[in-house]
């Protein structure tokens, strides 16, 4: 028997955190695909950090964010919850139908979302230490940004492959706003900031912008 797992679920529930960037890239892809969702704030500083409180240990064993709730499901890894989207939710497209494009798009993907966005998460910013923190980050987002322009000098058109918006473009906006938060001197990377002033306007990835989440602070950080 066939039951149609879209519409016989409730609406799905991301955790996600203002300013994590694996929770925004998940929420532009939600958004880009235009699936309603419930957002459910899990602070990753408050009194420790909620996502390592045994209920959220529950829901993502990696006591990270993002998680998802969608078709009976719960989904963890930002990556994994965008394929299952595309793969479940084949409207407005984040991958190319050409197969060396896709290996373009994994490729940009992989150098962020293992290359770079691990080595300057908050776990390993905490062990790395206050004073040491920003210089690490700089470090290996700057090694990881030469990667990922390079492969955009033969990938791009519009977006990071081609001129259709992609995962990989998902990947790298937050990226940015990282390597910003970090001080990294962007100037050397004009194709990756040619890139995300061209998608700062659009409406899918401002709704995902930390500053439009409802756990956002009403006065920012600024570290
Ligand atoms: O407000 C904070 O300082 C805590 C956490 C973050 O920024 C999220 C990260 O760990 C960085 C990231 O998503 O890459």
């Amino acid at each position: 028997m066939s039951t149609n797992v879209v519409s016989s679920h409730p609406k799905p529930i991301l955790y996600s955190y203002w300013r994590s960037s694996c929770s925004w890239r998940v929420r532009i892809a939600m958004n880009l695909k235009e699936i309603p969702y419930d957002i459910k704030p899990i602070s990753l500083i408050k009194s420790g950090g909620e996502q390592h409180c045994n209920e959220y240990r529950e829901v993502n064993p990696m006591e990270q964010v993002p998680a998802l709730q969608i078709d009976g499901h719960t989904l963890i890894e930002s990556v994994a919850i965008m394929h299952y989207l595309e793969e479940t939710r084949p409207q407005r497209p984040l991958l190319p139908q050409d197969v060396h494009k896709r290996a373009k798009v994994r490729e940009i993907i992989e150098i962020i979302c293992s290359g770079i966005q691990p080595l300057q998460n908050l776990i390993v910013l905490i062990h790395v230490g206050e004073e040491k923190k920003k210089e690490w980050a700089q470090h290996w987002i700057t090694r990881g940004f030469r990667a990922v322009e390079k492969a955009l000098s033969t990938s791009a058109g519009k977006y990071c492959v081609g001129d259709e918006i992609s995962m990989a473009d998902c990947c790298l906006v937050p990226q940015v706003f990282n390597a910003r938060r970090f001080h990294v001197d962007l100037r050397p990377y004009p194709i990756i900031l040619r890139i995300d002033r061209e998608l700062e306007s659009n409406p899918a990835f401002r709704a995902a912008h930390p500053s439009n989440q409802p756990d956002c602070p009403p006065e920012l950080p600024n570290k």
